[in-house]
């Protein structure tokens, strides 16, 4: 409890530190506005007593000096309460926009700073990551919520006391607000307690309306007909949602109209309390003017305060979100070992095992292989025998669920995730197309040389993709996808973009090629294969890298110094491609079925050594 309530205090005060940081003027003047408008309320309930009182007091008087000064305060309250509650609501939007935008940026920085992908694969984190990222508004909003929470409650505070001056008995009248304030609040917190729980399926409702507008989507959406099935499975998704939100809502409504009727019942008993008290003349007229402006009064303050209440809890509510991004996002920051400068024995597997979920299937099961450094190994498995999930280890998108990865035998848990994805590079199956201008698309692989045309060029011409880019309209400049209006390139041509951003830093330790040539057609990928072989080379030659290269291809395969197989999560052979093939096993039959269905050439010629 002392925890969380110090949680919330730290994020208050960073959200006091964003606001102060994108318009200190606006913050002050907001602050001093919301005051202006907290005490603005009383003050005219106030002053109408003042006059009231005035006109009993000099009821006789002819002359009506007196009354002048009370009706310019009565005036003047009037006016400066409410040009103060517009100007406070106008103030305070634009500032959370600001501040939201701020924190809208935060929010994805913590997304984007995980080295790691199992945040992103997860469906439990992404629904976490998504109720964040939905709730930023009203996190933005957080600390003015609670003060206009606390603002409203003095109001109404302030209002029972006057109240209370007026006739003791009216306290009653006071206390019938409180059931309205706590029965609201419950209605509220269930609604938000549905909504988390369908974080899921609302995420899912949108992903099925987005196919329908994804370009990439549209061809198969298009051909099997699919559309109106995906509309209306996402309907049905809706439909589920908002039924399960129903039963809160209408608790929730019920339980506003039972604190309504009970403050009804305490409005009228105190107004028939006070007019029998004037008609037995034990209290002025003033008082009755008193009770009925600030009965006005107190319905609306208590609007606010509930409405306010609501704000306050919802954004206290995604605050448990945020923090868990934070610290989830933190805990990738410490990096006791920096990646060595250069591999000197290698990367060695000793008994890795992988599940993706506690409760699901092993992926991988008791991999021990050791990959020496400069050299090329090459993973060959059928389709979800783990060759991906291997990689992912390798380049710390994940951590071994058993046994552990060693990088010059220091364990790659200590060197720290960042660290190592920095001196990672590589090309994946499911690579990104990203709709940039060539020279960013590429360039964004080694962010240090996003500036640096030569290298950006020295990449292109790695991948093979310098006639690709010379026929562009603008060269490196030319604004690729047809999203923002570019040029849409053909699969091979995105995965050449792709090899390029891969080959972006020349000084990795671990280089990655996850079927990297899988779009690309047999002539490019013999020239893609001779270039990186070069690329390969220097690396090695400087670093020490080892390279992971992952191909159905046996003729790319056949490159690798060294092959292991993967079957069911497990190695089941390694060797070098001639050693395996001779050995007459599981390489071998894989190797002999691809012959037979696509001719594959026999010849052994190895453009890496
Ligand atoms: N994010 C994930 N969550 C849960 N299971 C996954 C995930 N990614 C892969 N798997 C499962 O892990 C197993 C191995 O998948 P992996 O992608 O590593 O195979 P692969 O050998 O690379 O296959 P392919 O040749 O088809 O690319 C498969 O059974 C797959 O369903």
């Amino acid at each position: 409890m002392i925890r969380r309530g110090l949680t919330h205090l730290a994020v208050l005060r960073h959200l006091a530190g964003l606001s102060w940081r994108v318009s200190r003027a606006g913050s002050l003047v907001t602050a001093a506005v919301f005051l202006v408008v907290a005490f603005g309320s009383v003050g005219v309930a106030q002053s109408q007593r003042w006059l009231i009182d005035g006109l009993q007091e000099h009821a006789h008087d002819q002359s009506l000096t007196w009354l002048i000064l009370p009706v310019v305060v009565v005036a003047f309250a009037h006016v400066a309460s409410t040009i103060a509650t517009r100007v406070a609501a106008h103030l305070r939007v634009n500032l959370v926009q600001k501040v939201e935008v701020d924190l809208s940026e935060e929010v994805f920085g913590h997304v984007a700073r995980v080295p790691t992908i199992k945040h992103l694969e997860r469906s439990s984190y992404l629904d976490r990551v998504y109720l964040v990222a939905k709730g930023s508004g009203a996190l933005a909003s957080y600390g003015w919520s609670i003060a206009e929470t606390g603002a409203a409650a003095l109001m109404v505070g302030l209002s029972v006391w006057l109240l209370v001056l007026v006739h003791p008995a009216l306290l009653v009248l006071g206390l019938t607000t409180l059931p309205l304030l706590v029965l609201a609040g419950r209605g509220q917190s269930a609604l938000r307690r549905v909504n988390d729980e369908c974080a899921e399926a609302t995420r899912l409702e949108a992903n099925l309306h987005g196919l329908c507008l994804d370009v990439d989507a549209a061809k198969e959406i298009w051909i099997s007909g699919s559309g109106p099935e995906l509309s209306t499975r996402a309907d049905r998704l809706w439909a589920e949602i908002t039924g399960a939100q129903r039963v809160p809502l209408i608790r929730g409504t019920l339980l506003d109209a039972a604190g309504w009727l009970c403050y009804l019942v305490g409005l009228g008993g105190g107004l028939a309390l006070v007019a029998a008290e004037v008609i037995a003349g034990q209290i002025g007229m003033g008082a009755l003017v008193l009770v009925a402006s600030l009965a006005a009064q107190l319905r609306m303050q208590l609007w606010a305060l509930r409405d306010n209440y609501n704000r306050a809890a919802e954004a206290g509510h995604v605050v448990g979100h945020y923090h868990w991004l934070r610290d989830y996002a933190a805990a990738f920051d410490d990096s006791p070992t920096p990646a060595p400068e250069r591999l000197t024995d290698g990367i060695t597997l000793d008994g890795v095992g992988f599940r993706y979920s506690e409760d699901g299937a092993s992926v991988l099961r008791s991999i021990s292989a050791h990959l020496p450094a400069g050299s090329v190994v090459g993973l060959v498995g059928i389709n979800g025998a783990g060759k991906s999930t291997l990689v992912k280890l390798l380049t710390g998108l994940y951590q071994p669920t058993s046994g552990r990865i060693l990088v010059d035998g220091k364990p790659l848990s200590e060197l720290g995730a960042r660290s190592w994805a920095s001196s990672s590079c590589g090309v994946f199956q499911d690579f990104a197309r990203l709709q940039l201008p060539v020279r960013e698309s590429v360039g964004v692989g080694d962010l240090a040389a996003l500036d640096n045309t030569h290298a950006i060029v020295r990449a292109v011409d790695s991948a093979g993709a310098s006639k690709l880019v010379g026929a562009l309209p603008d060269g490196l400049d030319t604004q690729l996808g047809t999203i923002f209006g570019g040029v849409d390139l053909s699969g091979g041509q995105w995965q050449r973009i792709a090899l390029a951003r891969g080959m972006m830093r020349t000084s990795p330790l671990l280089l990655v090629l996850d079927e990297p040539t899988a779009a690309l057609d047999p002539q490019a990928e013999h020239d893609l294969f001779e270039n990186f072989a070069r690329h390969a080379r220097e690396a090695a030659a400087r670093t020490g890298a080892v390279t992971v290269l992952v191909s159905h291809r046996f003729s790319t395969v056949s490159m690798a110094d060294h092959v292991i197989v993967i079957a069911d999560g497990a190695i089941v052979e390694s060797g070098s491609h001639t050693d395996l093939l001779e050995s007459g096993g599981r390489y071998a039959e894989l190797y002999a079925t691809q012959a037979a269905a696509y001719a594959v050439p026999t010849g052994k010629g190895n453009p890496l050594t």
